[in-house]
Formats: C-alpha cells, sequence, structure tokens
C-alpha cells in the first residue's frame, strides 16, 4: 500500500502491526491527526557527504561568533558528553544527571561569548545545517491538510525555528517546545530560559506550563518522528490516544542500536537521510479512497 515501506533503509519488528496502525490512522482521518516530531537529526539531516551535519548547538559552537577557546571547550564537552547520551549500556538515571550537566555547562559557555540577537540569522545562514531531503514535502502536506506539527526539541529553539524559517515552511500549523535563548535589552545573549530540556526529559514534566496537548485532545491519532531513544516519551502528555505509529530514524552506531531500536519504534530508518517512508505514509492517510 505504501512503496516506500519496501526502501532497504527501512527495518520492522512487525509489518503486520504498522500496516494495521496506518490503516487506522486513514480510517480515522485526517482531523484526528497530529504530528509529534524531534527536531535535530530527525527533521535535519544527520550527514551529507560523508561528513557529520550539525546540530542546533554545534550551529552555534562553530560559528564566527565564538572564540577559538570557546570553540574548544565546547567541542571538548561534545566529545565527553555525546558518547554517553547514545551508550545502550547505561540506564536513565546514570544518564539524566549527566545531561543535565552537559546542557548546563554548553549553555554557561555560550553565555559568554556574547552572542547577538541580531546575529542569528546570519550564523544559520553560514551553518552546513541541511533539512532531510523531502522537507518541502513534508511540511507542505501537513499544512495543507491542517495537521498539527509539535516540535519538540532539545536543542535550541531560536536556531531552530530560523532553519525552518530560512526553508520557507514555518507555517502556522507548527508549535515549538525547545531551548530558548535569553537575551537582555541590549540583545546580547545572557542565558536561557526554563525548563532545560535534555534529550532523556523529552515528556510531560516540561511541557506542564503549555497547554497544547490538552487543545489537541481530539488528535487522537499521532506519527511521532525520532531519532533517539529519548524521543519515544514525547507523545506522554497526549490525553487521548488511540493509534501512535512511532518512526525512528537510526543514524549512528546503527548495527549497536537496532535491537534496542526495533524493540522501541514500530518503524527504523536505517541510515536513511530522507523523510520519503513518512512522506509516503502521508500521502496514503491524506489521499481519498
Ligand atoms: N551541547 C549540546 C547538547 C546537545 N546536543 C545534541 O542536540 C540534540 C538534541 O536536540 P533534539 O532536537 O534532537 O532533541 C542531540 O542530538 C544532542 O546530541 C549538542 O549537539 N550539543
Ligand atoms: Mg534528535
Amino acid at each position: 500500500m505504501i512503496v516506500e515501506l519496501d526502501k532497504t533503509t527501512v527495518r520492522m519488528k512487525n509489518p503486520d502491526h504498522v500496516r494495521g496502525i496506518i490503516s487506522s490512522i486513514k480510517k480515522d482521518g485526517v482531523n484526528k491527526l497530529q504530528v509529534i516530531s524531534d527536531f535535530d537529526m530527525t527533521l535535519s539531516r544527520f550527514g551529507w557527504n560523508g561528513r557529520r551535519c550539525p546540530t542546533s548547538h554545534n550551529i552555534l559552537d562553530n560559528s564566527q561568533v565564538i572564540t577559538e577557546e570557546g570553540k574548544k571547550q565546547l567541542k571538548d564537552l561534545l566529545h565527553y558528553y555525546y558518547p554517553i547520551e547514545i551508550d545502550p549500556n547505561r540506564t536513565l538515571e546514570e544518564k539524566c544527571p549527566l545531561m543535565v550537566e552537559w546542557w548546563t555547562r554548553a549553555h554557561d559557555l555560550l553565555s559568554q561569548q556574547k552572542i547577538l540577537k541580531g546575529d542569528i540569522a546570519q550564523i544559520v545562514k553560514e551553518s552546513e545545517v541541511m533539512l532531510r531531503e523531502g522537507f518541502n514535502e513534508f511540511f507542505d502536506q501537513l499544512h495543507k491538510n491542517n495537521v498539527p506539527l509539535f516540535i519538540f526539541s532539545a536543542g535550541v529553539g531560536d536556531i531552530l525555528e530560523e532553519i525552518i524559517r530560512q526553508a520557507n515552511v514555518f507555517h502556522p500549523n507548527i508549535n515549538v517546545v525547545s531551548n530558548y535563548m535569553d537575551f537582555d535589552d541590549n540583545g546580547i545573549l545572557r542565558g536561557f530560559k526554563r525548563p532545560l530540556i535534555h534529550t532523556y526529559n523529552k515528556n510531560n514534566t516540561v511541557l506542564n506550563n503549555t497547554e497544547y496537548f490538552q487543545q489537541l485532545s481530539t488528535k487522537t491519532s499521532i506519527i511521532l518522528l525520532g531519532d533517539s531513544m529519548g524521543d519515544l516519551t514525547m507523545a506522554d502528555g497526549v490525553t487521548n490516544v488511540k493509534n501512535i505509529l512511532k518512526i525512528g530514524f537510526l543514524n549512528d552506531k546503527v548495527e549497536e542500536h537496532r535491537g534496542k531500536y526495533l524493540e522501541s519504534y514500530d518503524i527504523v530508518l536505517e541510515r536513511d537521510e530522507t523523510l520519503d517512508v513518512v512522506n509516503g505514509i502521508l500521502r496514503y492517510t491524506f489521499i481519498e479512497t
């Protein structure tokens, strides 16, 4: 029914279950659907031409406004904490305090760098960030069909919003919850707003002050898109879930992580830099039969 599911990048533990959820989402109709998505390495690309693409944090870390010493310190943090973030053998209890430590230390370093609000657009323009292939169709299909898109990111909200804006796909159906920068009256970065969102607290605990999901109580079908094990809890605050389809991009250390991803995500996309499968599912869901 969806040819994209035959791509060699696609793995499913239970293809019949997947077909069942997709049929149910289609049957319940587009008015019941919402999409919840991570941003970094899910809507943005993990790699291009053999090189790693930057996360929203890395865009700042690598930018011209950061001193050489600042760049070195931020890179040291990345090299120390990223392997911990993706380590399949560490528990959440072990990881969470270390993730708070990483984000706090990185945000403190960034806040010492005199980053100007007025520089953000240029910083993004000069970066090597890329949205996944097929992003235009993805954002446009959701917009045209009035499907809410909730972007839940432990990245930097100001940066990811600017990326989407520069790609001309920041439509009114999009809502973002992320780490937003806090600028002083002169437009100089002085910190980050609370609550701090890291990879493993992307759940209801950081959404308490938003009424987003309560307003969407009629949207009982969910397509969830993520790239980390932490993204699996992004829909925990949804009040009424009837159908949920979890699609996971497995970008890094594929063989090591395959088992856990297949247990947790309904569809796993291995080293797939496109939104082909997601677009195929949406197309099928939106077509009137
Ligand atoms: N200082 C940091 C902290 C985190 N990251 C990466 O950001 C990603 C989180 O954003 P999502 O949109 O995916 O929630 C995650 O991949 C971290 O590795 C970073 O690059 N620098
Ligand atoms: Mg991500």
